[in-house]
């Protein structure tokens, strides 16, 4: 069956837009992160404190596996790190599965982490100024495996409903 995978990085509104696709489309939305944080009954912030990334990693990408081979559609929002590990990236080649990449700018993802950055380990203890930095150095780190989706879609100055259009028009 098809699945629908939205990935980029942290912030770009995976999440966000996954839902809203899935109350447009009646395709059920799936968060890779909440499944996780079912699956062990914790938060992404106490997995990462109490067992370590190492071990995150291992369990996103089982999950993930787990999703792509349900019976039904889905629609799946991914961490901001999935592609990006165990060569997760290869997995979006598989047949009847189509992924978009939400592209955002720095700024664009800065201003929204800056105050969302709590739920997020891999940035909680960052000030303003180590956030901009990183969030450059690590997406352009991380862009060779964002690429890797068969769509893209630019979110800078894009509003959640002209961003979810954006992905109707990609899915029609
Ligand atoms: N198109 C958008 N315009 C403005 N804010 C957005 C948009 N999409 C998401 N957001 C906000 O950005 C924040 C991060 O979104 P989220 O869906 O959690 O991102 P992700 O899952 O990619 O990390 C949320 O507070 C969300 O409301
Ligand atoms: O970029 C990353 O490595 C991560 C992104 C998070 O998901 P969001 O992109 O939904 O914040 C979550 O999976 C975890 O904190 C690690
Ligand atoms: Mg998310």
């Amino acid at each position: 069956m098809r699945k629908i995978i939205l990935l980029g990085y942290m912030g770009c509104g995976k999440s966000t837009i996954a839902n809203r696709l899935s109350n447009s489309t009646n395709i059920p939305y799936i968060d890779l992160d909440k499944m996780i944080e079912e699956r062990v009954n914790l938060s992404i912030k106490e997995i990462f404190e109490q067992r370590g990334e190492i071990y995150f990693r291992k369990l996103e990408r089982d999950v993930f596996i787990e999703l792509l081979n349900a019976p039904e559609n889905l629609i799946i929002g991914l961490g901001g790190g999935t592609p990006c590990y165990a060569n997760n990236h290869e997995l979006l080649k598989g047949e009847n599965i189509l992924s978009i990449y939400l592209k955002a700018s720095v700024e664009t993802l800065f201003e929204r982490l800056i105050s969302n950055k709590s739920k997020r380990p891999i940035i909680a203890d960052k000030n303003d100024e180590e956030m901009k930095e990183f969030i450059a150095i690590h997406l352009f780190e991380r862009s060779f495996y964002y690429n890797q989706a068969q769509y893209k879609v630019n979110i800078d100055g894009r509003t959640k409903d002209e961003t979810t259009q954006d992905i109707l028009a990609i899915l029609a």
